[in-house]
């Protein structure tokens, strides 16, 4: 069982003095202030370092030290051809592996060396090839906007980020359906090639005009407006089908919005612009094609699984429908023998919609910036699986996050014995007003603290809400309003309860059963300020040790000197007590961690009720 097993199974190996260090999961290199910025974005996508060996545990590489020089760049493999400008990009930061025509069992064999992998549409990144990358692989970057040759399920669950490029090639693919509507109603390509047959046939290729025609466009998003303000260009009447889109844009292009039903009987010309989805699969079938004119004309530059293809090819020979124009297929390439791209009928190219000079050039430094931006740790705009923080909310938010973070990590090695944690609360003192900040990143930071040291699991941003989902544990919010306090600072504190679980640290424990820590950034470092029913105030940096007693004088003496024999710096001392001469809890942040025999005296001093050696 690798260290990390070990960590999984016995929650409480980490907070044991005895317990090795190198065999708790870290994430962190020391904090210090000026890289609170980085260490904010670090979090958020950080994954653990690939190091392992049998003699040495799975170890994290600090990507925020101080000496960036010390850093490994990152990997990043391109599977499919991207263009120079987006190369050069990425090129700046990071090692790029240019392998085009990667068969999957090469992606499989090489994934797990990258920390990105970026792909266009030919590239499955499927479920084998995400747990293949695991450990190592953060980001995936599709250089165009469909996304579904990736499993993002399975990029979620590990905690990988998926970026696409979604707007560079929209002008690409509308010009595209706009040429293939054009050039199927012209019999272009049919007539090219019976004329370099050496046959003129000019009364076999009559056409249709377009001008007064309907047309539908069917997922009214960015192609098929950009494809319905040029139809309006040609005369066309359009109609769109889009349950998402906004009736108002639609309107301000001169296109109606109508039902699926309507747009479909309507229509003389039907274009295909919505999304693979389990929804939208094969939404064009038997039935559908039933309920549309005789004669109809269909142009599909989106995806080929949209279209059921057996039912279109039988919709063809019925002459139902009278031509169809298609870029994308369910199987790209389709098989050589398919009837369906053999249909005298049908014209196809092979899947070239964002296929210009333009959008490519685009595409790359669209996808490469975005690439870059995420394993920097920023969230990116573009961001498929994981929610958006602008970076001015992410730097105001820096020592807040961290503090979630160590909250939820001191709350885990406070947890005694067996008893699993199941709730968790989370409460944010704050005088903003209740919609003025985002709290889903805290809430991934303090599950982050809360798994990562009793797990192989490492969390961030993207999988946080999943992770939680999947060990049962269940985070609920709560707002606090602090009419006195400061509408500067977004926080005034964070407030961290594991209910119904049992502490090895009885001082910890509040009045209501609960192990009850919260925290405080003061200055811009994360303060811990109450423990349990006590109140004290440490800065969280290093490691530290609570210490419950009898308040009595020379405490403070006693415990310094035992450390200081065995050269431990303390960083912070902090006494809490409920009454005088009751009990009383000591803060000690300790720079080195102790060895058994110095943490042994501390306890065995005989006001000394109990303590915990805890790793920040
Ligand atoms: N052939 C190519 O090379 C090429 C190039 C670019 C885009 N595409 C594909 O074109 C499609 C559209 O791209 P986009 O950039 O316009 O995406 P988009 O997200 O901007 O637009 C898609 C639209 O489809 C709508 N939609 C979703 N489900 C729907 C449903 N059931 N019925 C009707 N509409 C629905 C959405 O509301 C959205 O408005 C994508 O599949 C994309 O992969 C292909
Ligand atoms: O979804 C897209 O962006 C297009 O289908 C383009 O795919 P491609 O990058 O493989 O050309």
């Amino acid at each position: 069982m690798s260290a990390s097993r070990a960590l999984l199974s016995n929650p409480h190996a980490v907070a044991s003095p005895t317990a090795s260090r190198a065999a708790r999961p870290r994430l962190s290199a020391p904090s210090t202030v000026p890289f609170a910025r980085l260490r904010i974005r670090s979090a958020i996508l950080s994954s653990p370092a690939p190091v392992a060996t049998a003699s040495e545990p799975r170890r994290r590489i600090s990507r925020t030290g101080s000496d960036a020089s010390l850093r490994p760049k990152p990997a990043v493999l391109v599977a499919e051809k991207l263009g120079e400008a987006g190369l050069a990009v990425l090129r700046q930061f990071a090692d790029v592996e240019c392998a085009y025509g990667m068969s999957p069992a090469d992606l499989l064999a090489k994934v797990a060396q990258f920390d990105a992998l970026i792909v266009r549409s030919g590239t499955k990144v499927t479920r084998e090839v995400l747990e293949a990358g695991r450990g190592r692989l953060r980001v995936v970057g599709r250089a165009g906007v469909g996304i579904d040759n990736v499993d993002l399920q399975a990029a979620t669950e590990a905690g990988c980020l998926v970026v696409n490029a979604p707007t560079a090639n929209t002008v690409a693919a509308a010009e595209h359906g706009i040429a293939l509507l054009a050039s199927m109603a012209r019999n272009v390509a049919q007539a090219d090639a019976a004329l370099k047959a050496g046959k003129w046939q000019r009364a076999k290729y009559v056409g249709v005009s377009l001008v007064g025609k309907t047309l539908a466009i069917m997922g009214f998003g960015k192609v098929g407006s950009e494809v319905a303000r040029r139809a309006k260009g040609l005369g066309m009447h359009v109609i769109a089908h889009d349950p998402y889109a906004p009736a108002d844009k639609a309107r301000a292009i001169g296109a109606e919005l109508v039902s699926f039903e309507e747009a479909i009987a309507k229509a003389d010309f039907i274009s295909i612009h919505m999304p693979l989805t389990p929804t939208t699969s094969k939404v064009f079938n038997d039935e559908s094609f039933k309920k549309m004119k005789t004669g109809v004309r269909i142009i599909n530059v989106a995806r080929g699984g949209v279209i059921d293809e057996d039912a279109l090819v039988r919709a063809l020979d019925s002459g139902k429908v009278a031509q169809a124009a298609l870029d994308v297929f369910t199987v790209e390439p389709p098989p050589k023998d398919s009837k369906l791209v053999l249909h005298e009928n049908v014209t196809v190219t092979p899947h070239l919609g964002a296929s210009t000079v333009e959008a490519q050039e685009g595409v790359a430094i669209e996808i490469a910036e975005a690439v870059a931006g995420a394993l920097r740790g920023e969230l990116s705009a573009t961001a498929v699986n994981a929610p958006m923080v602008p970076a001015e909310v992410l730097s105001e938010l820096a020592p807040y996050v961290s503090l979630a973070e160590k909250l939820g990590r001191l709350a885990v090695q406070l947890v005694a014995g067996e008893s699993g944690i199941k709730g968790v609360k989370v409460v944010y003192t704050s005088a903003r007003g209740p919609d003025d900040f985002d709290t889903r990143l805290l809430r991934a930071m303090v599950t982050k603290g809360i798994v990562e040291p009793v797990s192989s699991t490492f969390v961030n941003l993207v999988n946080a809400d999943y992770t939680a989902k999947q060990r049962g544990l269940r985070i609920t919010e709560e707002r606090v309003s602090h009419d006195s306090g400061s509408a500067e600072a977004p926080l005034e504190s964070i407030q961290v309860r594991l209910s119904h679980v049992k502490s090895k640290f009885a001082g910890a424990i509040s009045d209501g059963g609960d192990i009850v820590l919260v925290g405080r950034v003061k200055y811009g470092v994360p303060h811990l300020t109450v423990v349990g029913p006590y109140e004290v105030d440490v800065s969280m940096e290093g490691n530290l040790i609570l210490c419950r007693q009898i308040d009595q004088p020379g405490m403070i003496g006693k415990v310094g000197n035992i450390l200081g024999q065995k050269n431990v710096n303390v960083s912070f001392m902090s006494v809490g007590r409920t009454f005088r001469g009751k009990q009383a809890i000591m803060a000690i942040g300790v720079d080195e961690e102790p060895d058994k025999e110095t943490l042994e005296k501390i306890g065995a001093i005989p006001a000394v009720e109990e303590f915990v050696f805890l790793e920040l």
